[in-house]
């Protein structure tokens, strides 16, 4: 049976009407949790050598990708090792990943990021910094649109400390395409949602990726979401829905195994680890109780993290 498609507004950063793009927000959020954002200010040919320095590194033989194994969670993850929905009992993910980290941590002595042989790939590392940065960026401008659109003052997110030295993480994904596998449980990425606050995915254009709205109906609806050339896809993450007691809604999404070979990047804009994420006074009533304790950022994503790897 065809999925249908998702038809998820689109919201301009650059918008004059600030008002309007952030009530935008608010519908997308408490509908689906996913709109798409254009301009943003990120240029295509960013885009296409951010994809292309992606490409070559997920090219290069496995013993290279190896010296730069995933530590403190920064750095290369192989094919199948990660399960984003632990309850699948078949084999882990069909992707590799490569991710980059804060780049400028001073809660450790040194920055914990991994970078491929600059022999190998002189333009890597400035071409993945670049684009971390843009992302970093483009992120803060869109938190106060959503602190708008949640009748907060559009510096919320920077009062509470969660942009103060955010943790911004950029994860390259390859899925490798037809590996000649028949196994019916294969996903490039199975079910979950994300676990942060707000993510920003671009994609090569290969479709798989799917939504389902609502997550306890029964059977799971899934809905496709298309590529739109330029435009970023934005959702949001479990972390928001706890501040928002739920009204946005953090939607399990998916990533078929299509046969053809995909590739993305997903930046996750989690809060400052030392930020308590707890319910916003204007999403509690006596009628709705907040739903979730107050839980500091970092405690909660590295629990998350943990189940995701285990
Ligand atoms: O590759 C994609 O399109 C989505 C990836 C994703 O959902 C994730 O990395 O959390
Ligand atoms: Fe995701």
């Amino acid at each position: 049976m065809a999925n249908s498609t998702l038809h998820l507004p689109i919201i301009d950063l650059s918008s004059a009407d600030r008002i309007s793009a952030a009530n935008s927000i608010r519908q997308a959020c408490m509908d689906s949790g996913f709109f798409y954002l254009v301009n943003h200010g990120i240029e295509k040919d960013l885009f296409q050598r951010v994809f292309e320095e992606s490409r070559k590194f997920f090219m290069l033989p496995i013993e290279e990708k190896m010296k730069v194994v995933r530590a403190n969670h920064r750095g290369y993850t192989p094919l199948f090792m990660e399960k984003l929905d632990p309850s699948l009992t078949s084999k882990g993910d069909s992707k590799e990943s490569f991710y980059i980290g804060p780049l400028e941590d001073t809660t450790t002595p040194s920055n914990l990021n991994q970078w491929p042989s600059e022999e190998l790939l002189p333009h890597w590392r400035p071409t993945m910094e670049d684009y971390h940065c843009r992302l970093l960026d483009v992120g803060k401008r869109l938190s106060s649109l959503f602190a708008l659109s949640l009748d907060l003052d559009e510096d919320f997110f920077v009062q509470v400390g969660a942009l103060n030295e955010p943790n911004g993480f950029l994860r390259l994904l390859h899925y490798p395409g037809d590996l000649g596998i028949s196994d019916q449980q294969l996903y490039g990425a199975s079910a979950h949602s994300d676990y942060g606050m707000i993510t920003l995915l671009a994609t090569d254009g290969v479709g798989g990726l799917q939504v389902c709205r609502e997550k306890l109906g029964q059977p799971q609806v899934w809905e496709d979401v298309h590529h739109i050339n330029g435009a970023l896809i934005v959702n949001i993450g479990d972390m928001m829905e706890r501040w928002t007691n739920c009204m946005f809604r953090s939607t399990l999404h998916r990533v078929l195994s299509t046969g053809q070979e995909r590739y993305s990047m997903a930046f996750f804009l989690d809060p400052n680890p030392e930020c308590v994420v707890e319910c916003l006074k204007s999403c509690c009533s006596d009628s709705s109780p907040p739903r979730y304790p107050p839980i500091r950022s970092g405690d909660y994503l590295q629990e998350r993290l943990r189940l995701t790897y285990a």
